[in-house]
């Protein structure tokens, strides 16, 4: 795999840095996610293919056991608030002075400065402080932040991964490491490129919800079948769009043009009338196999069985029974091949790393019995 021998300490987090630390445990690396002591259950839920050790943070003993797999890693994760590793003295200056390779990737909402750096925040605030969430959502309704998939994980863990990425690549020239300041604001708004440049354009010269690929335009946009499941349509060309109308069985001539803004609700209205008259099924019957951009609004529950996804399987299925979207892209030579086993438990994984990182068994044991560290114990608690 492209990342194999990658050696990457992933301080746990709650939704972008463990999404990070799985794009590189998918493509190879040996991910170790470092968590906390005395809790019962990781709130992790993108823990493919990590190990996890449990390490108490608050003791001085922990902060050096930290410090050692750190400067024996190729990369360090951490998705704190601004200054909270440097508190433990575990900054960057400290780890870069001890390990000139290592990366530092920080994975946090507003950046290392700035200020609102130590500032607490979600999904929604970065999305809101990148200019983003002002253009997203239908016409006359408020702003509608589409799940936390823009500024945690589009903005966040995927930029943060290609930065950790970028810079193990660098380090093969240069041979010394770097710090990641990847905020997700930021990241949202770079993801959000496309947005700020085709202004230039006129692309987003209405209000929100009525431009064309913000659900203003008739041909971009979902619609309700009889059965009460739903179409998306994306016919935005116009011979694409040619065979939208030839699939509705509709008249161009007895239609407004195509690029009527003022026309587009009307517009709207005759192609919702017209999906309400035969069910998901019949639709995608009539537009499978045509260019017309059609195709259905599937759930979770009937993506891996759509014929598409299954050629090409799309979605996996791990030890639990559990399915979810196989790693993208892929690589022809050295694809991704994540873990299917049971997400780790907390600190199941602190043994075998630590004595893989060089700690002594006497060590080790004096650290369990001291609460510094936890190990298999936690599983049965679980
Ligand atoms: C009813 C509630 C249920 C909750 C269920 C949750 C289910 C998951 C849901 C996912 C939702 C995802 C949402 C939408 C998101 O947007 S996630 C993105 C959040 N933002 C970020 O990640 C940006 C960067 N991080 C941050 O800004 C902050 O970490 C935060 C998210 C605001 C949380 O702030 P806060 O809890 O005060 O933590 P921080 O200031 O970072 O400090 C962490 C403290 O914990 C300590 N710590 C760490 N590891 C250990 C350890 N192993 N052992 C002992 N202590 C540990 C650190 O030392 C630090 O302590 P201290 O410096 O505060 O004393």
């Amino acid at each position: 795999m492209a990342l194999a021998g990658v050696r990457v300490i992933e301080l746990a987090g709650l939704a972008p840095a463990p999404f990070c630390g799985m794009i590189l445990a998918d493509f190879g690396a040996k991910v170790i996610r470092v968590d906390r002591t005395k809790v019962s259950m990781a709130l992790d839920t993108q823990a493919r293919g990590k190990k996890s050790v449990a390490i108490n943070l608050k003791t001085p003993e922990g902060v050096a056991v930290l410090k050692k797999l750190c400067v024996q890693s190729d990369v360090v994760l951490e998705p704190y608030r601004k200054g909270v590793m440097e508190k433990l003295g575990l900054g960057p200056r400290e780890l870069l002075r001890e390990n000139p390779c290592l990366i530092y990737a920080r994975l946090t909402g507003y950046g290392q400065s700035g200020s609102y750096a130590t500032a607490a925040g979600h999904d929604i605030n970065y999305l809101a402080i990148s200019g983003l969430l002002s253009r997203l959502g239908r016409s006359e309704e408020k702003p509608y932040a589409p799940l936390n998939l823009v500024a945690d994980f589009a903005g966040g863990g995927l930029t943060c991964a290609l930065g950790i990425v970028l810079a193990l690549l660098e380090r093969t020239k240069s041979g010394k490491g770097q710090v990641i300041d990847a905020s997700m604001v930021e990241g949202a708004a770079y993801v959000g490129s496309f947005v700020w440049k085709s202004r230039s354009i006129g692309m987003w010269d209405r209000p929100r919800g009525q431009n064309m690929l913000d659900s203003g335009a008739p041909f971009y946009d979902t619609y309700q079948t009889s059965d009460g499941k739903h179409m998306a349509v994306g016919a935005i060309e116009p011979q694409f769009y040619r065979q939208l109308l030839k699939g509705l069985e509709l008249d161009a001539a007895e239609l407004p043009d195509q690029m009527s803004f003022s026309d587009w609700p009307e517009l709207t209205k005759i192609f919702a009338d017209r999906f309400a008259s035969k069910s998901q099924a019949e639709w995608s019957q009539i537009f499978d196999g045509t260019d017309a951009c059609v195709t259905p609004v599937l759930t979770f529950e009937e993506v891996s069985s759509h014929p598409h996804n299954r050629e090409r399987a799309s979605f996996i299925e791990d030890a639990g029974g559990q399915e979810s979207p196989r790693p993208a892209p892929v690589l022809s030579r050295t694809p991704a091949e994540p873990g299917l086993a049971l997400d780790p438990a907390i600190g199941e994984h602190t043994l075998e790393v630590l004595q893989e990182y060089g700690f002594k068994r006497a060590d080790i044991d004096q650290m369990l019995a001291a609460g510094v560290i936890e190990g298999h114990a936690m599983k049965a608690k679980l």
